[in-house]
């Protein structure tokens, strides 16, 4: 029988993108969902020369008529939504002090408000249809440390992670899964530059500072949140999976002095 398709948003870079091509090796259709053409048209092109079926949607998070139209066209195309990955995020290093509004607002619209327009759009169509589902939340482990130069993001992260908990109370009779996944650093394209770590000096610096001395595959990342999403772990809700090498015992590095050249040895 053919599978549900998944939503991957923010699926046509980095870590999306390593999530939507696993999904798509275990059987799985997939919707990319993003802003820009560029990003989508890139992704789908590897995607379908791997054998995979996709479909792009672009559409902003931040916008429920978008996030409406992108799941009626994953519907259409592939009749059933089975999982949903919220991916898409931004971020950028900022002095809380100096942070302006519409900077404070960018960020939680797309990482707090995107997962949220996402999750409640799939979660009411599955409720109603009595579907089950399945939901994984990419966040990070400075939602429970806090991390110095990214409060938005923080702030952010730290309300999806009491929306995964919150939403897996009360959509679990309902056969609805809601999870969590807190990578550890890795080296995508627009991470690396908002954080300002894409120098490799710093990479380097960062590696040492975890327990297992080396920064996060993409691909191993997804690996495990696949193993979540899906139906491998079907008694597992409302809980969060960290894969980070041990970096947050350590505590989440200051992000403020490695953009200011301050992070030593
Ligand atoms: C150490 C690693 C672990 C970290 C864990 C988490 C990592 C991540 O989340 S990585 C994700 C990285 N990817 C992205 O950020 C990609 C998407 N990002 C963006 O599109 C932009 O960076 C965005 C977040 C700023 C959103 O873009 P957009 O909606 O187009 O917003 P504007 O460009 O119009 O800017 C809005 C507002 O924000 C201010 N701003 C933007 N960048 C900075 C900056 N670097 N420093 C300070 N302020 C910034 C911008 O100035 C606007 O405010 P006003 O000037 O007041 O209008
Ligand atoms: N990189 C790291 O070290 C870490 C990352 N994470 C998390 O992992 C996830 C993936 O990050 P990563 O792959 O590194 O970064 P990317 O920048 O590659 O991914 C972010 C994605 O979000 C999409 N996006 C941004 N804004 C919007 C929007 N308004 N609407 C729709 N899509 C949007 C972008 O696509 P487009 O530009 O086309 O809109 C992009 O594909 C994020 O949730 C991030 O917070 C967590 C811990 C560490």
């Amino acid at each position: 029988m053919e599978k549900g398709a998944a939503i991957v948003t923010g699926g046509g870079t980095g870590l999306g993108l390593a999530i939507s091509r696993e999904l798509g090796r275990r059987g799985y259709p997939v919707v990319i969902a993003s802003r820009k053409q560029e990003h989508l048209d890139a992704a789908a092109r590897t995607l379908t020369g791997e054998g995979i079926q996709v479909l792009t949607a672009v559409c902003d998070v931040r916008d429920r008529e978008q996030v409406k139209a992108a799941v009626d066209a994953a519907e259409n195309r592939f009749g059933r939504v089975a999982l949903l990955v919220n991916n898409a995020a931004g971020n950028f290093v900022v002095k809380a002090e100096e942070l302006s509004p519409k900077g404070w607002e960018a960020v939680r619209g797309i990482v707090l408000d995107g997962t949220w327009h996402f999750s409640q759009e799939v979660g009411k169509r599955w409720i109603a249809q009595g579907q089950p589902g399945s939901i994984l939340n990419i966040i990070a482990t400075y939602a429970w440390t806090g991390a110095a130069g990214v409060v938005h993001s923080v702030s952010a992260k730290a309300g999806v992670l009491a929306m995964t908990r919150s939403l897996a109370m009360e959509w679990g009779k309902f056969g609805i899964r809601v999870n969590a996944l807190a990578p550890g650093i890795m080296v995508t394209e627009d991470a690396a530059k908002n954080l300002g770590y894409a120098d490799p000096a710093v990479q380097a610096l960062l590696a040492k500072k975890v327990p297992l001395r080396r920064l996060a595959s993409t691909e191993e990342v997804a690996f495990l949140a696949c193993d979540l999403v899906t139906d491998r772990h079907p008694y597992v809700t409302g809980d969060c999976w960290t894969v980070d090498g041990g970096l947050w015992l350590e505590g989440f590095p200051n992000l403020r002095r490695f953009v200011d050249g301050e992070l030593g040895e």
